[in-house]
């Protein structure tokens, strides 16, 4: 199996700081699509202009040196299969530069908080991850990231319509940002759907937290704006951050009142959770993401101590397939992932307690 660097460890350390509102809001990503003026969109191009999209975008990405920090660019084809799902798993790139593009690459920052993807949808998406809800903080990186490269490159850019990207629904700012939440009282209490529709009535969308066409594990749903044009980056941004902020608050009335309305029953749900999560011999990938959501936020409201949140964290990543087969270094079914991935929480949990 390969050696780079970010198969190493489950947690990326951007992810090991807490971040404001770490208690709800896990991560905030702020993504900006960008094209290359003189070579045609990645869907239409030839495996020699894709080729040169690839070159040009990593030589910027060499000249903007000083201004990225340390970066290393990885062509997709150098990793093996399971390598390749570990990054998407660790959120680092999209499961489509993964599955459905050519002459992919990403230039990954050494901390992981920055990827650069190339030819993915569009020639050069550039990602910026950070811990807790800090969008904006997010967004100023990506900005700074984005005229460090546009010094080395010529984008695609209409005085009219504004940057021009290969979905119509980019064009403008080619700008998404995102919120990953965690809504375990909204989801218990029958609320969430009530809130997830009103979310898509201002402009926003919903998705898994694997992104587009993926299904929420353990509670967690990524909140992104839907509008790139007409609005500048900085509305998009604060109106993502005004109704992110209300939904905060929400879960949190909800965390309350089912505190104050039923708290043994909770607490028990929340105790049995970690006792399963333990104690178990074979627990498969969604029940761990459920029972991990419940032991969140059992650290959450004060009732499990000694547990560091980015345990948890780390357990989300290092249970998904691939990581585990990376961890114990061997290719398994179905129900030996099952089996290893118990044996994992378990010693990772204990352990923590010693
Ligand atoms: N707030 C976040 N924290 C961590 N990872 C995130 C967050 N938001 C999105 N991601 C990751 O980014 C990847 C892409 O997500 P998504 O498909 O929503 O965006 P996109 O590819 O930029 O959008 P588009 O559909 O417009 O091309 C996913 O793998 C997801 O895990």
């Amino acid at each position: 199996m390969s050696d780079f660097a970010f198969t190493k460890n489950a947690l990326s350390s951007w992810m090991k700081g807490e971040g404001k509102d770490s208690d709800i809001v896990i991560s905030s990503r702020v993504r900006i699509a960008r094209n290359l003026r003189s070579l045609p969109f990645p869907l239409v191009a030839s495996e020699e202009q894709a080729e040169e999209v690839r070159q040009a975008v990593i030589a910027a990405s060499e000249q903007a040196a000083e201004e990225l920090g340390p970066m290393q660019p990885i062509r997709l084809e150098e990793l093996n299969e399971i390598d390749r799902q570990v990054l998407v798993e660790k959120h680092l790139v999209s499961p489509a530069l993964v599955n459905e593009s050519r002459e992919a690459a990403v230039v990954l920052s050494t901390d992981e908080s920055l990827s650069i993807m190339v030819n993915e949808e569009d020639h050069i998406r550039i990602q910026c991850l950070r811990p807790g809800f800090q969008v904006k903080e997010a967004w100023e990186r990506a900005t700074s990231v984005d005229d460090a490269l546009e010094a080395h490159v010529d984008y695609a850019f209409d005085d009219r319509r504004g940057y021009l990207t290969s979905c119509p629904t980019n064009v403008g700012t080619g700008l998404r940002a995102s919120v990953m939440i965690h809504m375990p009282a909204l989801v218990m209490t029958h609320q969430i759907g009530r809130v997830l529709n009103a979310v898509s009535q201002v402009g926003l969308t919903v998705r898994g937290i694997y992104g587009e066409g993926s299904e929420a594990q353990g509670n967690l749903f990524q909140i992104s704006n839907q509008i790139t044009l007409g609005q500048s980056e900085k509305e998009i941004v604060d109106n993502l951050e005004g109704i992110v902020a209300q939904i905060i608050e929400y879960e949190r009335q909800a965390r309350s009142r089912l505190v104050s309305e039923s708290k043994i029953r909770l607490y028990d749900r929340v105790m049995r959770s970690y006792g399963i999560l333990t104690h178990a011999a074979i627990i498969d990938g969604k029940e761990a993401a459920q029972r991990l959501s419940d032991l969140r936020l059992g650290v959450d409201l004060g009732w499990i101590e000694g547990l560091p949140i980015t345990l948890l964290n780390e357990l989300t990543i290092l249970t998904q397939p691939n990581f585990l087969q990376k961890t114990f270094g061997a290719t398994m079914n179905t129900s030996e992932k099952d089996m290893y991935r118990a044996q994992l929480i378990r010693d990772k949990l204990v352990k923590s307690k010693e």
